[in-house]
């Protein structure tokens, strides 16, 4: 863009933006012209859009970022929106604890009121799972959550639910989906200014009833049985110490240790590079805990506490073993399944598909969807549980319709007591699952971009030009999604790999997995077998077909 034209661009948007500190920002940039050319057009690229979990961008001035007036245009365009549709009913707000968070929670409810929408605010920060239960149990029009999940602290995010009204009987208390959100974007582009957007009232906020209510209702999700089990756990610098807590000691058990450095909520996110348990390092202040504690499980959630991540005593003392989102996925799903809870199990088409082999052996309904707890729970009629490779599951999808981080921690404690009671564990259940259907492993490849272009050029050029064999097998299908999903498949006989670009970050990824057979009973060298296919054939394979590193 010309440098006339960006500098236009900026002042109106100057004029129009209601917070003092975004107005300094962005006069600062103008001053710096031409220097600040490339950061200024970053800044003026385009609006946030919908992306895999709502809108998510840098804190920073402009229409590419979440600041306030984003925020109140954001929330102008959804309440517009919700009027439009001719539904009354209240809007239900939750915030974590990020910069900006509780800022934008209030804004939203004042934009709410003003168009004489009841808004109903939680009553401090708060676990998402927490506020999608809310628009449940309230019977909200909608829900709106303030949160970048695991981002890093310079992020900040804004998810959009719908109650039963709008969202349907499967999307009811879920995350939007098309064409709601085009229509959403469409409305919120028709906001207008956000200096005139009227404001009104603060809101009510809720009181702790809603809270108390989540937690008996996550307890309950547990049948009664053994409570033995010692646990260690961190909220990563997020929101969902006191809920998990509280949560677990209804359920019957004793309240976890927690990381001290850890528990309370901080936007900066000191102790970590990354608040999301999926980087490496993130767990490390927790499973230096779990081995001082002598613990039998050790369990993070992420920022806002709609993911689980757990690690297990390894093979050898004072050594622990994380699990992946899939082994925990599968290893919740065999539990449920056991139990008898009835109906279709889900996942994605970038997670593990031993979920689709134990569910045929085992004779249950199975769904698959596209990436995003949006789609998970919406993927069958009769949903028992859902889950996904990213830490995501869903044990209760009749008490929240997205993942919940806390509902999957008291489960796997309750399925890990059981074991305990039964002088079993965790590790054997996944020996036993492997041995009857093969070591499904799984990785994955990122390539984290600074410029968006290149993930574009690079999805480009793997479609233009697919790798043709993988670990020395050959290609035997190329799926490609499109129109529908910028999402690309490849098949051999061992492995599959599946590329898609982020939703919520400046990603490319890329899922891989590979299956190993167990022959003659010999499960460790399956496995080995499996992780020399991993790490020495098909991950540098990938990363070198992505350009990474
Ligand atoms: O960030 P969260 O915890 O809200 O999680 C969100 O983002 C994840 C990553 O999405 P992507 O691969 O598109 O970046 C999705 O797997 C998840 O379903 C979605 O709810
Ligand atoms: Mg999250």
């Amino acid at each position: 863009m010309a440098t006339d034209d960006l500098r236009r661009l900026a002042e109106t948007w100057l004029a129009d933006d209601p917070d003092p500190g975004a107005r300094d920002e962005i006069r600062d940039l103008l001053a710096r012209l031409p220097d600040s050319a490339a950061e200024l057009a970053d800044r003026f690229a385009g609006p946030l859009t919908f992306g895999t979990a709502g809108l998510r961008g840098r804190l920073r001035a402009g229409p590419n970022g979440m600041n306030l007036a984003v925020v109140t245009r954001a929330a102008a365009g959804l309440i517009g929106w919700l009027g439009a549709q001719g539904e009354p009913g209240p809007l239900v707000i939750g915030y974590d604890a990020r910069y900006g968070s509780r800022d934008f929670a209030e804004q939203t409810a004042r934009v709410a009121t003003a168009a004489g929408r009841e808004a109903l605010l939680l009553p401090g920060p708060l676990p998402t799972p927490v506020l999608a239960y809310a628009v449940r149990r309230l019977d909200a029009v909608a829900g709106v959550m303030v949160t970048a999940s695991h981002n890093p602290p310079q992020d900040n995010g804004y998810k959009v639910y719908l109650g039963a009204r709008l969202g349907g009987p499967a999307g009811a208390g879920a995350q939007i989906v098309p064409p709601a959100d085009a229509g959403i974007e469409a409305a919120i582009r028709a906001a207008g200014a956000a200096a005139e957007v009227p404001l009104g009232e603060p809101g009510t906020l809720l009181d702790q009833t809603i809270v108390q209510g989540y937690v008996d209702s996550a307890a309950a999700v547990v049948p009664a049985g053994s409570r033995e089990l010692t646990v260690a756990y961190t909220p990563l610098h997020g929101v969902g110490g006191q809920v998990l807590a509280a949560t677990f000691t209804a359920a019957g058990f004793a309240a976890p240790a927690v990381v001290a450095e850890q528990a309370e909520p901080d936007p900066d996110f000191p102790t970590v590079a990354f608040p999301n348990p999926e980087e490496p390092g993130a767990m490390d202040l927790l499973l230096a805990l779990a081995a001082r504690t002598d613990a039998d499980l050790a369990i993070a959630n992420d920022p806002d506490a709609d993911r689980c991540a757990i690690a297990i005593p390894g093979a050898e003392p004072g050594r622990w073993r994380p699990l992946s989102g899939d082994e925990l996925g599968v290893l919740l799903a065999d539990h449920l399944i056991r139990r008898g809870v009835a109906g279709t199990y889900a996942t994605t088409i970038v997670s593990s598909t031993l979920l689709r082999a134990l569910c045929a052996a085992r004779g249950v309904p199975y769904a698959e969807t596209l990436t995003g707890f949006k789609w998970i729970v919406r993927g069958a009629e009769g949903l028992a549980y859902g889950y996904e490779e990213a830490l995501g599951y869903c044990v209760a999808p009749e008490l929240v319709r997205d993942k919940d981080g806390i509902t999957a921690a008291v489960t796997v404690a309750d399925l890990a007591a059981t074991l305990k009671a039964e002088g079993r564990s965790l590790a054997d259940r996944l020996d036993e699952l492997d041995a009857e259907f093969g070591v499904h492993r799984t990785g994955q490849v990122s390539l984290r971009v600074e410029d968006l272009g290149r993930i574009t050029a690079t999805m480009a050029r793997i479609r233009q030009d697919p790798p043709k064999s993988l670990l020395g097998d050959p290609v035997t299908e190329v799926e490609d999604r499109l129109p529908d999903a910028d999402v690309l498949t490849l098949r051999t006989a061992r492995a599959r790999v599946v590329i898609r670009p982020s939703g919520t970050e400046p990603k490319l990824k890329a899922y891989l997995e590979v299956v190993e057979p167990v022959t003659g009973g010999d499960l460790a060298a399956a496995r080995a077998r499996a992780v020399a296919a991993m790490e020495s054939g098909l991950r540098p394979e990938i990363s070198a077909a992505l350009g990474v590193g």
